[in-house]
C-alpha cells in the first residue's frame, strides 16, 4: 500500500517533469520529491501532512508550469510528433541519456566529434545511470558512434535487473557483420541489440574542438560563446549549429528510431548534449527560444512514453544526488514487478 501510494504521489509530481530543464522550477519540485521519499522509507507510507503538502505543492507547480507558457504535454492533446505516420501501437518507453562526464568535460574543452573516452567520474555517472533505470524495459540501444556515449550505455546496462548482455551489431562491412553473428536463438535472446550511428554524435564544434570553455570566453567574449554554444541557428567557426545537428539527429530518430517505438520496442539512446538537445526540442516540440535554456545534464537518463503517436515525459532524477524517480505507467509497473518476484 505504501508503494502504490508513493508512485502515485511521485507520479503526480513527475507529471510536471519537463519544468525540469528550468532550474529555478527544478529546484521546489525536487525539494517536494524528496519529502514524499522521506515518507516512503520512513515505512510509514504517506503521511497525512505530506499528502496534502503535496496536493497544496502540485497546485504551485500548476501555476510555475502555466507561468513557463510551456503548455503540460501530458494533459495538452498533442505538442508530439509522429503524427502524420501514426499507427495504433502498443506503450513503448524511451530512455534518453547523455554520456557522462568526459576527460575533456573534466578539463572544460569544447570537444565536439573529437572521440574521447569518460573520465572515472563518467564512469561513475554511467553506473549510477544504469541503476536508475534497472528496472525499465530495455529491448534495443542506439548509441552515437563515439566511445563515450558507447560506454555510457555498456556500463548503465551492467546494472540493469534483467541482466541480458548488450552486444554492438557490425555492418560497417558484410564480413563484419557475417563475423559477427550468434548462433544461438537462446543467447539472442538473452542479449540486447546496440546499434550505433554516426548521425547521433555530438554537434560538430569546428574550430572549436580542443579549445578551452572559459579562455575561448575570455578572448571572444561570453555572449559570443554563448551565442555559438546554445543558440539554434548560429554555428561556431566551421561547426554545426543545433539547426544542423538537428537535421541529422532528428531525421536519423524518425527514420530509424521512431519504427521501433511504433513496433511496440522499448528504446534507449546514449547520445550528447547537443544531439540530444535537438531530439528533445523535437519530442516537446519547444521553440528555437525555448530550446537555448535546455540543459542536460552529464549521466541522468530521461524518461518518455511513445502511447499512441505521442511523445510523453515521465521524468528524470532532478540532478546526480537525487533518488532516480519516474512516473511509471501501469505497464512498467507491471514490468518492475516481474523483476522483483524473479530475484525476491
Ligand atoms: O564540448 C562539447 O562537445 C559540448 C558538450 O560537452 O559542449 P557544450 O556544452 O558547449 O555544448
Amino acid at each position: 500500500m505504501a508503494a502504490e501510494v508513493y508512485y502515485q504521489a511521485i507520479g503526480t509530481l513527475q507529471s510536471h517533469s519537463y519544468l525540469d530543464n528550468f532550474n529555478h522550477h527544478q529546484k521546489h519540485k525536487s525539494n517536494l520529491v524528496r519529502l514524499v521519499t522521506r515518507d516512503f522509507i520512513s515505512g510509514n507510507g504517506l503521511s497525512r501532512r505530506s499528502s496534502s503538502s503535496v496536493q497544496r505543492n502540485c497546485a504551485v507547480i500548476q501555476s510555475l508550469a502555466f507561468q513557463t507558457s510551456v503548455v503540460d504535454p501530458v494533459l495538452s492533446p498533442s505538442r508530439s510528433n509522429a503524427g502524420d505516420n501514426y499507427k495504433k501501437s502498443n506503450e513503448a518507453a524511451l530512455i534518453l541519456i547523455r554520456h557522462g562526464e568526459s576527460l575533456w568535460n573534466e578539463k572544460n574543452l569544447f570537444t565536439g566529434c573529437v572521440d574521447v573516452p569518460l573520465s572515472k567520474k563518467g564512469i561513475d555517472e554511467a553506473i549510477e545511470a544504469g541503476k536508475r533505470i534497472s528496472s525499465i524495459p530495455v529491448d534495443v540501444i542506439f548509441t552515437s558512434a563515439l566511445i563515450r556515449a558507447q560506454m555510457t550505455a555498456m556500463l548503465a546496462m551492467t546494472q540493469h535487473r534483467h541482466g541480458k548482455v548488450p552486444i554492438i551489431l557490425h555492418n560497417e562491412s558484410e564480413r563484419a557483420r557475417s563475423w559477427s553473428q550468434v548462433f544461438s536463438e537462446d543467447t539472442t535472446k538473452q542479449s540486447i541489440p546496440v546499434i550505433a550511428a554516426w548521425q547521433l554524435n555530438e554537434r560538430m564544434y569546428g574550430e572549436l574542438q580542443g579549445l578551452n570553455k572559459q579562455e575561448t570566453a575570455d578572448r571572444y567574449g561570453k555572449e559570443q560563446v554563448h551565442e555559438w554554444r546554445r543558440s539554434y541557428d548560429i554555428p561556431p567557426p566551421n561547426g554545426e549549429s543545433l539547426e544542423m545537428c538537428a537535421q541529422r539527429a532528428v531525421a536519423y530518430f524518425r527514420d530509424e528510431i521512431e519504427p521501433q517505438l511504433l513496433a511496440g520496442k522499448n528504446v534507449m539512446i546514449s547520445a550528447h548534449g547537443n544531439s540530444l538537445r535537438s531530439i528533445i526540442m523535437y519530442l516537446d516540440k519547444l521553440t528555437s527560444q525555448e530550446v537555448i535554456s535546455l540543459e542536460l545534464s552529464t549521466g541522468i537518463p530521461m524518461l518518455y512514453i511513445f502511447k499512441e503517436g505521442r511523445f510523453i515525459r515521465r521524468g528524470s532524477p532532478i540532478g546526480p544526488s537525487e533518488a532516480g524517480v519516474y512516473a511509471y505507467t501501469r505497464r512498467l509497473a507491471l514490468y518492475k514487478q516481474k523483476l522483483d518476484d524473479m530475484f525476491q
